[in-house]
């Protein structure tokens, strides 16, 4: 089954058009690296597909169920936003438990799940202390881990590794493989392109609303230095980054050579 579906998904505020005709087809499975600059429209999409804000017009569908059904949305979708809702006055573990509870998670083997998740974050040691007393990797660790209790179809990540340390970003790095290759499919946006060039399956670059550039990576940088006509390195010279600055260029020389690399989905 297709993880995420969007038609003409569309997001208004009064004369700003966040989102703009927005077409998503993403397969089971894979890691879909959402990308685009400030203000593009990112949250907003995301907050879409996990129903916590109301297209303005189109549609879209989670593990085939409509956005518009909440109930049955939230039992397949998981989401880390950019600033993750925690009760501070709560321990990590009761937070944990808590949200388990809400979603009426059997209780053996979810309070196994959390033991094992907060193991291998390396926050078992501090997951009876107050969140309030916690550092922001701390919480970002626990925000995670409740993203992902409930063993979501699809997994929303909104800059997953911000404020990790290096071992921490790169467990969750290894977390992100892990659980496309059960089947999760992981919607991962981020602005640092170098872990989207090494984990995404699929690359989607929204701009002012609109997606300008899908594809594999590997297609897009190829493409990027075809487009270019630079024949000074071969492919595999251009990296995300170059296709991301071209993408999003107001510059019609730089978007021309996109173009003519036949990635642009304009
Ligand atoms: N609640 C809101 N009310 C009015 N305008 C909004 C609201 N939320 C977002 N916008 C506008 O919608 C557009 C897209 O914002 P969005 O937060 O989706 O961007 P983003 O791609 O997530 O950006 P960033 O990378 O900075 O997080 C911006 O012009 C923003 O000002």
């Amino acid at each position: 089954m297709t993880a995420i579906e969007t038609t003409d998904l569309t997001k208004q505020y009064g004369s700003t058009t966040a989102v703009a005709d927005l077409d998503l087809s993403v397969p089971d499975g894979v890691v879909y690296g959402f990308l685009g600059p400030n203000g593009a429209g990112k949250t907003t999409t995301m907050r879409m597909l996990t129903s916590l804000t109301r297209p303005s017009s189109g549609s879209a569908r989670i593990a085939g169920v409509p956005v518009d059904d909440r109930q049955r949305l939230i039992e397949r979708v998981g989401y880390l936003p950019e600033e993750p809702p925690l009760y501070t006055e709560l321990t990590a573990r009761e937070q944990l438990t808590y949200v388990a509870g809400l979603r009426d998670l059997p209780e053996d083997e979810t309070s196994r799940r959390i033991e094992e998740l907060l193991d291998r974050l390396d926050l078992a040691d501090d997951a009876d202390r107050r969140i309030d007393a916690y550092s922001k990797g701390m919480r970002q660790k626990t925000a995670f881990v409740q993203s992902l209790l409930h063993d979501p179809d699809v997994l929303f990540l909104d800059e997953p590794t911000s404020g990790l340390d290096p071992r921490a970003a790169r467990t969750i790095r290894e977390m992100i493989d892990d659980l496309a290759a059960e089947g999760t499919t992981v919607f991962l946006s981020t602005h640092i392109l170098p872990v989207v060039d090494e984990h995404a399956d699929t690359v989607g670059v929204l701009y002012d609303g609109e997606l300008v550039a899908e594809g594999p990576p590997g297609d897009l940088k190829r493409q990027a230095d075809a487009g270019a006509g630079d024949d000074t390195g071969g492919a595999g010279e251009r990296t995300l980054e170059d296709v991301f600055l071209e993408v999003t260029s107001e510059d019609p020389a730089a978007d021309e050579a996109t173009v003519e690399g036949a990635t642009d989905v304009r």
